[in-house]
């Protein structure tokens, strides 16, 4: 987000690249699928892929790249428009539209420790957006302040959507044996090469290629900034996903979710640090707000476990 909002200060506006720039870095994923390839004993390439890439997998892969080439470009016209600050908050929105579909979709169970973590993270980013209302960007009219906050609430409601989906690929799509790690690689190479390849038509449909090399020369902080900043963006988002993926993979959507909402609070931290944004009482307190939540959640994973304990304990004694 920081690195996105960067891009956007210094001088860049277009919109589908920093779209494309969320999936394209794909390809960094590669020497991390090989080198899982490689050292798993028994393992048949051949097979890997047959399992992986099925007619019906490949068309949902190319249904979920299609999705998150439009979350991403909802995204990164909020990023556009609104501070950082603020973007998160809105983005913070996520947690409860992700509540509620992953309770549909996944059938997530939602204990008391559960509401209260996400009831508790919402309010902290809400104290948020009080806190950040006067900052509206110099050159950000207010009609453009307003649809950042539509748009980002709208990518918020999709992404939230796209966890419990992956889910569902993860458990669903997947024979129960080959159920390792290497999953979560092989689908988000395959969705966010679909979603990069979108973001591309996009780009040439705007005439994006043509505009990048003057949109780099006049960049506020230079081409070598210009050109840093969009892989380092591209390499983050790749690392970014791949570890809500994986939390998906090893636990569930809503727990990837709660990991991602609790870490926004950091955000305005972070911008006072780069972005010279004021830091408010207001900020500090949405901040522990969102350290409650988190270890609301947390401590219901615990009793869980607990519970889970005694259950096996009671029926081998
Ligand atoms: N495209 C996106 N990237 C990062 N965070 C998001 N939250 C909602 N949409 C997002």
């Amino acid at each position: 987000s920081l690195l996105g909002r960067f891009y956007f200060v210094n001088g860049g506006s277009r919109r589908w690249v920093y779209t494309w720039i969320e999936s394209a870095g794909w390809p960094v994923l590669l020497p991390p699928l090989g080198i899982s390839y490689y050292i798993k004993k028994n393992f048949c390439l051949r097979m890997a892929l047959k399992q992986a890439f099925t007619p019906r997998l490949c068309l949902i892969y190319a249904a979920m790249g299609c999705l998150t080439a439009l979350d991403n470009l909802l995204y990164s016209m909020g990023l556009s428009y609104l501070p950082v600050s603020t973007n998160s908050l809105v983005c913070s929105s996520q947690l409860a539209f992700n509540a509620v579909f992953a309770y549909i979709i996944v059938g997530q169970k939602l204990s008391p420790y559960v509401i209260n973590s996400i009831v508790v993270i919402s309010a902290g980013t809400v104290i948020l957006g009080v806190s950040t209302e006067n900052d509206r960007p110099a050159g950000t009219s207010h009609r453009e302040y307003v649809v950042g906050v539509l748009v980002t609430i709208f990518a918020s409601a999709i992404y939230a959507l796209m966890l419990p989906l992956l889910q569902l690929i993860y458990t669903k799509g997947f024979s129960k044996e080959k159920s390792s790690f290497i999953i979560v690689l092989e689908v988000q190479i395959a969705i966010s090469s679909v979603a990069a390849t979108f973001s591309l038509l996009g780009m040439a449909v705007h005439g994006d290629f043509h505009a990048i090399r003057e949109e780099a020369l006049f960049f506020h902080s230079g081409v070598a900034s210009y050109i840093l900043t969009l892989v380092f963006s591209a390499i983050g988002w790749q690392a970014y996903f791949l570890g809500a993926s994986g939390i998906i993979f090893l636990s569930s959507s809503l727990m990837s979710c709660v990991f991602m909402t609790a870490m926004i609070p950091i955000l305005p931290i972070l911008a006072v640090i780069f972005f010279h944004d004021n830091f408010s009482a207001l900020k500090g307190i949405a901040m522990l707000l969102s350290i409650w939540g988190f270890l609301s959640y947390i401590y219901d994973g615990y009793i869980s476990y607990k519970a889970e304990r005694k259950a096996i304990l009671d029926h081998t004694t």
